[in-house]
């Protein structure tokens, strides 16, 4: 029986991976709860510009809450709840608002950025799976519910902890060959945190580099002599922390690679989901990127001037937001 499926958050990735699911999924086993883009997705559909599988509008259901959502069919319980809005501190917490959606065997999908994000999550649900992901997918949402994605696609997906009982590893295994079936690239890993700590070296640092210089990721490589170093600093920081927590995988080579990838983007290069929410005065996720991985640098004694300095910016650049919003002296 096809999977029922939520997506919490559906804008840049929410909205490419909805689409992907639908090739298989039948339309009324997926929802998508919506905030500010619900009424151009309600009214419109999504609009996706996609440099990999062309220009065409998708209208999937939409619902404003997850209450809306969990009474559609109160007694088809959702098989997975995919978490892809941005990893924010919010009150009540993401982890609250997906209450309503959760069953017995309901699985857990956070397809956000960062690092520690995940236990919230299994404390609130310690008998549901909790999965984890890494999402290549460079996509933004350029107006309501207009998204447009470039260069890759592929899903990396594990349970949380790594050791999770074996039934949970097999809801990320269907979850894989259901992003397969539908044309997409997906792979499961018994434990997905390396993976996360390699896209963490390229997330905490062009995401708040990004967002800082107003500048796509090459643009600001290309932008002065010192903004390699600079990158290439941060990045070995980056690598310093995961290795004191054992991460092998990243090293002085994943530095080279990354800047490597960056001066090989077609020009102007990759704008950030960080740079794009900078550039339009909200909020980032300046703690799940980087605030958790500084608190993670010092529990290791480990010694991290330059994310530390980013770090500092970005908060203060994120504060300002919000006391813009409020109505507050932005200057
Ligand atoms: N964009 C990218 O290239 C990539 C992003 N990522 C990661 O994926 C995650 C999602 O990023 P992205 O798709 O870019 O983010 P977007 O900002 O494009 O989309 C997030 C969506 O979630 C919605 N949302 C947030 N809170 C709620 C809520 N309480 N109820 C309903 N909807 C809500 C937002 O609505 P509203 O507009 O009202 O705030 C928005 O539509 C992030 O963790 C990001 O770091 C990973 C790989 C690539
Ligand atoms: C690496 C990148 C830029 C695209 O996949 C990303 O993860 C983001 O925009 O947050």
């Amino acid at each position: 029986m096809a999977p029922r499926i939520l997506f919490f958050g559906t804008g840049a990735v929410g909205a490419g991976y909805l689409w992907i699911l639908s090739r298989k999924v039948p339309a009324e086993n997926l929802v998508a709860v919506c905030r500010s883009n619900f009424d151009a997705a309600s009214q419109h559909g999504f609009r996706m510009n996609s440099t990999l599988w062309g220009e065409f509008t998708y209208r999937p259901a939409v619902v404003r809450s997850v209450d809306e959502a969990a009474a559609l069919d109160p007694l088809y319980p959702f098989d997975y709840v995919i978490i892809a809005s941005k990893a924010i501190p919010s009150s009540p917490s993401t982890a609250q608002l997906i209450r309503p959606a959760i069953a017995k065997g309901t699985s857990i999908v956070l397809f956000q950025n960062g690092i520690a994000i995940e236990e919230e999550y299994s404390k609130l649900y310690p008998k549901n799976p909790v999965l984890s992901t890494v999402v290549y997918f460079p996509a933004t949402q350029t107006s309501p519910a207009v998204i447009n994605h470039t260069e890759l696609e592929t899903l990396l997906i594990g349970t949380y902890p790594a050791d999770a009982p074996a039934w949970h590893a097999e809801a990320a295994r269907n979850l894989v060959q259901l992003v397969i079936d539908c044309g997409a690239t997906a792979k499961h890993h018994d434990d997905v945190q390396p993976q996360r700590w390699s896209k963490l070296l390229i997330n905490a640092s062009l995401n708040p580099i990004c967002a800082l210089s107003r500048s796509r990721d090459l643009q600001f490589l290309e932008s002065g002599h010192e903004a390699q170093e600079v990158m290439r600093d941060l990045m070995a920081e980056i690598v310093a922390v995961a290795q004191a927590y054992g991460y092998s995988n990243l090293s002085q080579a994943s530095v080279d690679n990354g800047i490597e990838r960056v001066k090989n983007r077609k020009p102007p290069g990759v704008e950030p989901s960080m740079q794009t929410d900078a550039q339009a005065g909200r909020n980032m996720e300046v703690d799940a990127i980087l605030g958790n991985l500084l608190r993670l640098a010092r529990e290791k004694g480990v010694n991290v001037p330059i994310l530390r300095t980013t770090y500092a910016y970005l908060k203060a650049l994120d504060a300002s937001f919000t006391r813009s919003r409020q109505g507050g002296n932005f200057s």
